[in-house]
């Protein structure tokens, strides 16, 4: 099937094509009922029960696509969305729009240099070799330090290298770079350190500034659901009316609790929503006010505000 004379009438929703950003992607489409089958080899899948096309791009090119308006959604990293932002003229205002923090994806954008070398501030790093995949945000980082304006000729030479930037501190080809840290072990594995952070990421979904559908407010709701449900459990307790003030200190919920009377008297049971971060602290802090019968539930999709 031509699948580019398909798109018509189709919204167009750009995912990371490979990365890390992928699976968890591929993972919040099917949450959201998102229903599709790429071929082998194509970068276009027409989805089956909506009128979406799915455009499988590099991560970082995800960002000139939707701010161009060729694609109307899209989702990839906002250190994507920053080094292309850092592209434009200076006043030009960006077509890309974030619309929801995604969660996943974390990872910061750092100033590395040699461990065991004599650099301890970027600043040091002005008038000599930088290498990165990040050139704008670099270059943008590097004039502030400069103290000139964005867009100027820099003393600090910055150059582009697509991927193992790490390697270039060891090679002799630069005296710092600027590169991505999750963990902190290929940083570690190279011998280098961080001494300035440049910008901190997550996956983000970003929509065209012009683009405006009913559908793409669908979308947009479904993947908000299932980001909550991802975040938050349901706390359910029983605790004496009399506590019920202090208990629900802690358990405020998204809005606010749910709270049932029990047909014992004097008690009540709650139900909450909360942060699945929080929920063992959460927890040990009901059990000092009096709480009882705590349980906590996985949410399996959700709308709320
Ligand atoms: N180590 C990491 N931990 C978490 N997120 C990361 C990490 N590295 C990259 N990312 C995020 O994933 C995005 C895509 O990076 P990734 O390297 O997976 O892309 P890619 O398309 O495979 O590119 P490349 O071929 O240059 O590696 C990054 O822009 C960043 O937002
Ligand atoms: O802090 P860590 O958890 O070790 O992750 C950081 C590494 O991950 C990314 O590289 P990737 O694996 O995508 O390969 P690349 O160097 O080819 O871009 C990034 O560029 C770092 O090299």
């Amino acid at each position: 099937m031509d699948l580019v004379n398909h798109l018509e009438g189709r919204l167009l929703f750009a995912v990371p094509k490979k990365g890390r950003l992928q699976q968890a992607t591929l993972d919040l489409l099917a949450g959201s009922d998102v229903q599709f089958r790429r071929e082998t080899r194509l970068d276009i899948a027409l989805v089956k029960n909506l009128p979406i096309a799915l455009i499988f791009l590099p991560a970082a090119d995800i960002p000139t696509f939707v701010g161009e308006g060729r694609v109307d959604i899209g989702i990839t990293g906002r250190d994507q969305v920053a080094e292309h932002d850092a592209t434009l003229p200076a006043g030009e205002v960006s077509g890309v729009e974030e619309i929801l923090d995604l969660g996943f994806g974390g990872c910061k954008l750092q100033v590395q240099v040699p461990e065991k070398g004599d650099i301890t501030d970027a600043s040091q790093l002005v008038g000599r070799n930088v290498v990165t995949s990040f050139t704008a945000l670099s270059d943008a980082f590097f004039a502030k330090l400069e103290g000139v304006a964005p867009g100027s000729k820099l003393q600090t030479k910055i150059k582009y290298v697509g991927g193992s930037v790490e390697a270039a501190c060891a090679l002799g080809v630069a005296d710092g770079i600027v590169d991505l840290v999750e963990s902190g072990e290929t940083m570690k594995a190279a011998g280098l350190k961080a001494i300035d952070t440049v910008v901190e990421s997550t996956a983000v979904l970003v929509k065209s500034r012009n683009s405006k559908s009913d559908i793409l407010d669908l979308l947009a709701a479904r993947i908000r659901g299932v980001i909550t449900a991802q975040r938050f459990v349901l706390c359910q307790y029983n605790i004496p009316r009399a506590e019920l003030a202090v208990a629900t200190k802690i358990t405020p919920g998204k809005r606010a609790p749910t709270i049932t009377a029990l047909e014992e008297q004097d008690w009540v049971a709650v139900s909450s929503m909360v942060e699945k971060k929080r929920v063992a602290t959460v927890m040990d802090e009901l059990i000092k006010v009096g709480a009882t019968d705590i349980l906590v539930l996985n949410i399996a999709n959700s709308r709320t505000d």
